[in-house]
């Protein structure tokens, strides 16, 4: 309803009347300040004689057929945090959120269908046992480690996951929150029936090994500073000023602040799982590792499907073939099959693929060689400073 917009209801043959109005603060009347304050509400008007059957029998009506609706046209949401020093002000939310539409499914996914199988029968389990959780005392959560190249399809398959278990998503970017505490409120501020998302947790914070980092000494430090994954995080820190720390975000994923809601998966995903600290990763906080890899001639054929319709084309073979030979990613697979005019056929994307699939083998074959290279100019060298 519009504000004071009136509408006439009928229930048991009774006539109602709604009329929507709102409260605006006087300071607000005056400053022409947007306040928070400002509150809508719903006068209803009946007859005298129909007081009781309206507050008894009709409101209760109207709270049921509200949360009907609602269930009804429910829309997924991908909600993403606002910078923590954003929270103050008129608007004072953590997190902002657009509707959800992205199209990925299980179906779509391309990856070994055993695997794809399992993940579907624990996601299936999972949202099924909120009395085995009651039951073993566990707050009913659960986490996933996606990791994998890039263009592999992590993202692919959150999305797939939202989807299949028609949650929201929310999408937390660790470098927008100021600390510790203002990552519980987030937490706090999530409902169930999500999955939370920290997407490139190698890259998010310095959280890779700040364990480790006190006993790291001399030579071992020194490499850190040449490795540019740790030298981006630990600039991101700096340069973004966020104070979240590893116990931070280990309390975050299971200190007791993570029992308040339920329905919960946590998802990290990483490029580098060899890079981050084993304390975070542990079973138990991510339950489920699930590695997404280079593409195999299963992955290729849903991919073969999806884009071009085909199940099967004499062209596959050498695919087969090519694809045991080298290492090619999904998402280049999918460049490749996707027709770039209407004159493109099957036969055509297939043909590009090979193409494709070739120059990664030389490339690969070329790279190969010049490693070779340096490492016996490197070995030569050392020989010489050996013999000098
Ligand atoms: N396994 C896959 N199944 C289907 N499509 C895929 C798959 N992997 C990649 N793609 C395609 O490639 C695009 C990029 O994939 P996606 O963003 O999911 O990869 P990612 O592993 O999350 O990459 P990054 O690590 O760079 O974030 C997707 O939009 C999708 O079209």
């Amino acid at each position: 309803m519009d504000d004071y917009e009136e509408v006439t209801d009928e229930f048991q043959n009774i006539k109602i009347w709604w009329t929507s109005s709102k409260n605006i603060p006087l300071q607000r009347a005056l400053f022409l300040y947007r306040g928070e304050e400002e509150k809508r509400y719903y006068k209803l008007t009946c007859k005298r004689e129909h007081r009781e059957i309206v507050t008894k029998v009709y409101l209760k009506h109207v709270l049921d057929e509200g949360k009907a609706i609602a269930v009804r046209t429910r829309q997924q949401k991908l909600y993403t945090n606002n910078k923590s020093k954003n929270w103050y002000g008129y608007k004072r939310t953590t997190w902002s959120h657009i509707v959800f539409e992205h199209p990925s499914t299980f179906d779509t996914l391309a990856m070994d269908p055993k695997k794809k199988k399992d993940i579907l029968n624990d996601l299936t389990t999972f949202s099924k046992s909120k009395d085995y959780y009651k039951k073993v005392r566990k707050s009913w959560k659960r986490g996933y480690l996606l990791y994998g190249p890039p263009g592999t399809g992590k993202s692919s398959m959150i999305a797939a996951m939202a989807n299949f278990l028609e949650y929201d998503i929310y999408d937390l970017e660790l470098t927008s929150v100021k600390d510790n505490t203002d990552l519980r409120k987030l937490l706090i501020d999530t409902s169930s029936k999500s999955i939370i998302v920290i997407e490139d947790i190698d890259c998010s914070l310095d959280l890779t090994g700040q364990r480790k980092e006190k006993k790291e000494e001399g030579k071992e430090k020194e490499d850190k500073e040449k490795d540019p994954i740790a030298k981006k995080a630990k600039g991101e820190k700096e340069n973004k000023g966020s104070k979240v720390t590893l116990s931070g975000l280990l309390n975050f994923i299971d200190g007791l602040w993570s029992a308040c809601g339920s329905e919960r998966l946590i998802v990290f995903t990483t490029n580098y799982v060899e890079k981050l600290d084993p304390a975070l990763i542990r079973r138990g906080r991510m339950d489920k590792h699930i590695e997404l890899s280079y593409c195999c001639y299963e992955t290729f054929k849903v991919l073969a499907r999806n884009y071009l319709d085909v199940e099967s084309h004499e062209l596959f073979p050498t695919i087969d073939r090519l694809l045991a030979e080298t290492k090619i990613t999904p998402a280049d697979v999918a460049e490749n099959l996707m027709p770039k005019s209407s004159e493109e056929d099957a036969g055509i994307c297939l043909n590009n693929l090979i193409e494709s699939l070739e120059k990664a083998k030389e490339d690969a074959r070329l790279k190969a060689v010049e490693e070779e290279g340096k490492k016996g100019e490197e070995n030569g060298e050392k020989v010489q400073v050996k013999d000098a």
